[in-house]
């Protein structure tokens, strides 16, 4: 092959695999039914592990776009349990240990409430990312209330879909941009939803898998 003809291939990859780093899809009706699936499969593999299986994140919000990943967070009694991760290595999941807290604005990154153990699909599956998360921790409410925030107000939800088209417009190549915007723009949310909790008595629901 012409060495001009092989280095525009190599560009062509490289060029398609930045612009595939963030990419933000319209809402798919099929998220939560793929949620429910993979959650039965958690379910009979951690058994009384998991305390509470809940689809999070945007997949879970209806007609909100969405990176295509379908995440799901686990809350159980104590997140350094090994058994977490042996189980679910053994069914292919990626242990991710470089993630293994969350960021809140306000709190420092070592703090006991961002703990988590992080996940991801195993090679050439649909894209998954599983959260492990200790029950009644900060980082464990989090996901649950900003989601059943997002879900009764659509003006919010709205303008959150904006923010990620408009960040994944301008940095599809660079996700610490993207971060580094978006999770300070979802702290604002997320003190938005704690004064919406306190005017409902809002709770955990007991609908999980
Ligand atoms: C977790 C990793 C390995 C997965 O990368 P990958 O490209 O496969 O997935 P993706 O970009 O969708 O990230 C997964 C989740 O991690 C979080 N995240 C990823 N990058 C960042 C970042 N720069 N800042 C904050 N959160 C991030 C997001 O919530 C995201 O949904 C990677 O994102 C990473 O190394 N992230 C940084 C880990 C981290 O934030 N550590 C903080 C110290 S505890
Ligand atoms: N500090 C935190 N502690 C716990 N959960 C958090 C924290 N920050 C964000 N989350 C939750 O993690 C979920 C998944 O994060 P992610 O970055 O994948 O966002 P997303 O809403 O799914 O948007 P995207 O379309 O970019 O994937 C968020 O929807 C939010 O509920």
């Amino acid at each position: 092959m012409p060495k001009s003809i092989h280095v525009n291939i190599l560009i062509n990859i490289k060029t398609a695999k930045l612009m595939s780093l963030i990419q933000i899809t319209p809402y798919n009706p099929n998220w939560p039914n793929e949620y429910q699936t993979i959650a039965k499969q958690l379910r009979s593999l951690l058994d009384k592990i998991a305390l509470r299986i809940d689809h999070i994140g945007s997949t879970s919000i209806d007609a909100l776009a969405a990176k295509d990943v379908i995440d799901i967070q686990i809350s159980v009694d104590d997140v350094s349990n090994t058994a977490i991760e042996q189980k679910l290595t053994s069914v292919g999941f990626v242990f991710r240990d470089e993630a293994i807290c969350d960021n809140l604005v306000g709190l420092d990154a070592d703090s006991i409430e961002l703990k988590k153990k992080f996940f991801q699909q195993a090679v050439g599956q649909r894209r998954v990312h599983i959260h492990v998360r200790q029950i009644g921790r900060i980082n464990q409410e989090y996901p649950l209330l900003f989601r059943d925030y997002l879900r009764s107000d659509v003006h919010t939800k709205r303008a959150y879909a904006q923010i990620k088209i408009e960040l994944a417009k301008h940095f599809s190549n660079d996700a610490n941009a993207y971060y580094a915007i978006k999770d300070p723009y979802m702290d604002t949310v997320y003190a938005a939803a704690k004064l919406w909790a306190k005017q409902t008595n809002w709770q955990q629901d007991t609908d999980f898998n």
